[in-house]
């Protein structure tokens, strides 16, 4: 088998928890701790798995399933998102779990990981079979989730709504206004200025500091983004004002091209709540295309596994910064390390989530808001300080920016586990 070959051959047999795993175990390896430290950070201390009846608008009940995953609380209550997705799995919302501690990590904010999935697909679902499965979802996980031990916010095709409904069931099981028990709210429910556009504003600062480094000017840079959700379409839009060309655009039924850079305002004018916006084109390429169109910076904003061994060899970007979690594979993520395209991984790149959650979660405990300006310029802080921690540490170790990122978010974990005493 040659080289090419036996990489894909190991890819398609890993899932992404396997993945994560391995990575993780090389991180701790490299800091010095054992086995037994991988044993017990290598899968979430607790998930849930509930079933959900819900009385559809026709009337008949459908059961949904749905997890909540809580990493590791040695440094802090757990913290991370809630996605709806027809392909949301267990194993995956592990691997989300994980990756939301190392984020934490990396920011210094005071949490461990969690993350939460129901499988449904809500582009098929009205608005009150939404809101029904989103307050079934936290009647199910009520006792395992809380403003101080399990803090959720939105991901992949949940919203400000649903944070809304999600946070008044909590408060009416707990029989009071409980704000803090979840973030990514609207603003008058207790939501912070900023939120909304941070996974985006801190992809930003991390393209920013990236093309610094790579000797990239971000004015007339040619930037192609798949996914025009949440963090694409504010990322879009974010490089368009900074002067960059955005050339490609995608949702998941497909991709829009111009070598003369896209109209982003009037193509976020035209975007459905679900981020697509392409079935309103003929003219359209492939999510694959996107990927390798000749361009200086590919950002990745969708879902998993998006560029593999399939394509890697193929990517003309000079750097790839990962605003979904977990589009690259493990192989895919050597590959683009050998052939010098700078890959800044996901638990760096889009942090800025979370970090604006952490933000809004302090607001609510403290019951002061702070003003947008100061939202970005705290948002800011902590990207540069973030990315740089990662650069040096890959650039001196010699390793890849996802394996340095994983050793700079892991250690204050170990060590909090050490000093507790569990392990
Ligand atoms: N919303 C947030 O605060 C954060 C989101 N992320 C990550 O960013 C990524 C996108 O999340 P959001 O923008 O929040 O979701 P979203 O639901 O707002 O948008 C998702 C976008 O991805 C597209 N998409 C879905 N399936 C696809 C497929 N198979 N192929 C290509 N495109 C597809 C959708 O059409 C839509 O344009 C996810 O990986 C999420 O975990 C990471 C950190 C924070
Ligand atoms: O805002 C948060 O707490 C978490 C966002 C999230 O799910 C993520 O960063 O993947």
């Amino acid at each position: 088998m040659s080289n090419q070959a036996g990489a894909k051959h190991r890819e398609e047999t890993l899932n992404v928890l396997t993945q994560t795993q391995m990575v993780l175990k090389e991180a701790l390896n490299k800091l010095g701790y054992g086995e037994d430290m991988f044993e017990l950070l290598k899968e979430p201390l607790r998930v849930m798995t509930v079933r959900i009846p819900v009385r559809m608008d026709d009337g008949s009940i459908r059961v949904f399933t749905g997890y909540r995953a809580q990493h590791n609380d040695a440094v802090g209550p757990t913290k991370g998102g809630i996605r709806f997705h027809p392909e949301v799995t267990e194993d995956e919302v592990k691997a989300l779990a994980i990756w939301m501690s190392l984020k934490c990590g990396i920011a210094q904010l005071p949490y461990g990981g969690g993350k939460g999935g129901i499988v449904c697909d809500p582009r098929e679902m009205s608005f009150r079979e939404l809101e029904r499965v989103s307050r079934g979802y936290v009647r199910a996980i009520s006792q395992i989730v809380g403003p101080s031990k399990d803090i959720p916010a939105p991901d992949v095709f949940t919203n400000s709504q649903i944070m809304a409904w999600m946070m008044d069931e909590y408060s009416r099981i707990r029989e009071f206004d409980s704000p803090g028990f979840i973030t990514g709210k609207p603003l008058v429910l207790g939501g912070s200025l900023g939120r909304e556009a941070a996974t985006a504003r801190g992809v930003t600062i991390a393209i920013q500091e990236a093309a610094k480094v790579k000797g990239i000017d971000l004015k007339g840079a040619r930037v192609a983004v798949q996914g025009f959700g949440n963090a694409g379409g504010y990322l879009a839009k974010f490089m368009h004002d900074a002067g960059a060309l955005v050339i490609g655009i995608s949702d998941a039924y497909g991709a829009l091209y111009d070598p003369n850079g896209l109209d982003i305002d009037y193509l976020l004018d035209r975007r459905d709540s679900f981020g697509t916006v392409t079935k309103l084109f003929k003219n359209t390429i492939s999510n694959e295309e996107l990927l390798e169109l000749d361009c200086d910076i590919l950002v990745p904003a969708a879902i998993e596994n998006q560029i593999t061994t399939r394509n890697a060899y193929n990517i003309k970007a000079k750097i790839v910064v990962e605003a979904a979690n977990g589009p690259t594979t493990l192989e895919a993520t050597k590959v683009l390390s050998e052939r010098g395209i700078l890959l800044v991984p996901d638990v760096l790149g889009n942090a800025g989530g979370v970090i604006v959650s952490y933000f809004e979660w302090v607001q609510n405990n403290q019951g002061l808001y702070w003003s947008e300006e100061e939202v970005d310029r705290r948002l800011k802080e902590i990207m540069v300080k973030a990315f740089h921690t990662v650069y040096d540490t890959a650039r001196i170790r010699k390793i890849d920016m996802r394996l340095a990122a994983y050793m700079v978010g892991v250690r204050r974990m170990a060590e909090a586990c050490q000093l507790r005493g569990w392990v």
